[in-house]
């Protein structure tokens, strides 16, 4: 009946699906939930830039997948009353496709690069001029004829997303004028998400079952709608329609994900501190060949998730289960 043999449900890395998440994304700033840090410091630029007619600063936006970070954005985008293109670091493979997409950027406009940390080497320092001066150096011809000719490019801004900012040079992370990281969400803006969502796919939701699946959606707004769309198939099915607690805490546990919001690698990724490595601490190489995950996903997905929620630590000798994770095993120290 309900095969979920599938992906981690709780990935919240994008998926085919979410694509029809985009009517689901918030178009202005006012729609756009929590982040007040963020959104309150880039409102000032926003204001500031526009008063001046200026270009905006550069911005760096870091935070786990998921959060919210192409739909800033394109709120960035929307407030400043510019147009934005849509990149990503993998996408560029050479300094020639920056040089295109950035000669045909208008004043004002936004490049948005996503997983900036994955960027070859070669296109970067393309992008050092490009961001102080906005010019590019192109080299023409080989061998001792070469010359190397300035060509000047719009006054653009980039927005690059990247999932730690540790995974970036430090000349690239210089360039940025302004650094904003995103947190996970708490369970009342999540809650709010859920809401919001409820109402715009048209579902019937209530209030403590909204709660529910606010609750295990790992603090993560990508993860609060696609619980909430496979609930909704499980109320269509099992039920009349209307989420109810019942039906969110049935289907969320067909789902296999806990109460806590942890999944099986969550799951697995604690149990195995806990039963192999006598609750650590454990290397982060060693973890990962223990539970077959890659270093990357247990970095940034499960773990901010877990050290957020108290479930583990990180100290220099490595990784810790808490005191917390014994008792939701029901493990003795
Ligand atoms: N602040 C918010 N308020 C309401 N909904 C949000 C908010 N942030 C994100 N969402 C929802 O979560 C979805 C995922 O957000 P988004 O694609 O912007 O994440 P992301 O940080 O760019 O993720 P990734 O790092 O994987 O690219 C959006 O489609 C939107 O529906
Ligand atoms: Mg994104």
């Amino acid at each position: 009946m309900f095969d979920i043999n599938q992906d981690r449900l709780i990935d919240s890395s994008l998926k085919i699906e979410d694509e029809s998440e985009v009517s689901l994304r918030p178009r202005n700033i006012s729609e756009y939930i929590g982040q007040t840090n963020a959104v309150n410091q880039l409102n000032i630029f926003i204001e500031a830039a526009k008063k001046r007619n200026e270009t905006l600063d550069h911005v760096l936006l870091y935070g786990p997948p998921g959060l919210g970070k192409t739909t800033l954005s394109h709120i960035i985008a929307s407030e400043m009353g510019v147009d934005i293109k849509v990149t990503s670091g993998p996408a560029i493979e050479r300094a020639g496709d920056l040089a295109a997409l950035l000669t045909n950027l208008k004043d004002k406009d936004i490049l948005f690069i996503d997983e900036i940390h994955r960027i070859n080497r070669n296109v970067e320092e393309v992008l050092y001029p490009a961001m102080e001066d906005y010019c590019l150096d192109i080299i023409i011809g080989k061998g001792p004829s070469a010359r190397s000719i300035r060509l000047d490019i719009p006054k653009f801004t980039l927005i690059g997303a990247t999932t730690r900012t540790g995974m970036l040079t430090s000349p690239l992370r210089d360039r940025f004028g302004v650094i904003l990281n995103l947190d996970l969400y708490s369970v009342e803006q999540l809650l709010e998400i859920v809401t919001r969502s409820a109402k715009i796919l048209d579902v019937p939701i209530n209030n403590d079952a909204a709660i529910e699946i606010a609750r295990r959606s790992r603090g993560t707004p990508r993860i609060a709608n696609r619980l909430l769309k496979r609930v909704r198939d499980y109320a269509q099915v099992i039920g009349d329609g209307k989420i109810t607690l019942k039906i969110a805490k049935e289907s969320l546990l067909v789902f296999e994900v806990d109460e806590e919001g942890l999944d099986k690698v969550d799951q697995r990724l604690l149990q195995s501190i806990i039963k192999n490595f006598a609750g650590g601490p454990v290397g982060l190489d060693t973890l990962a060949a223990s539970i077959g995950e890659d270093k990357e996903t247990i970095e940034e997905v499960c773990e901010p998730f877990l050290i957020q929620k108290g479930f583990l630590n990180r100290t220099p000798r490595g990784r810790v289960a808490t005191d917390f994770a014994y008792k939701h095993f029901n493990y003795k120290r």
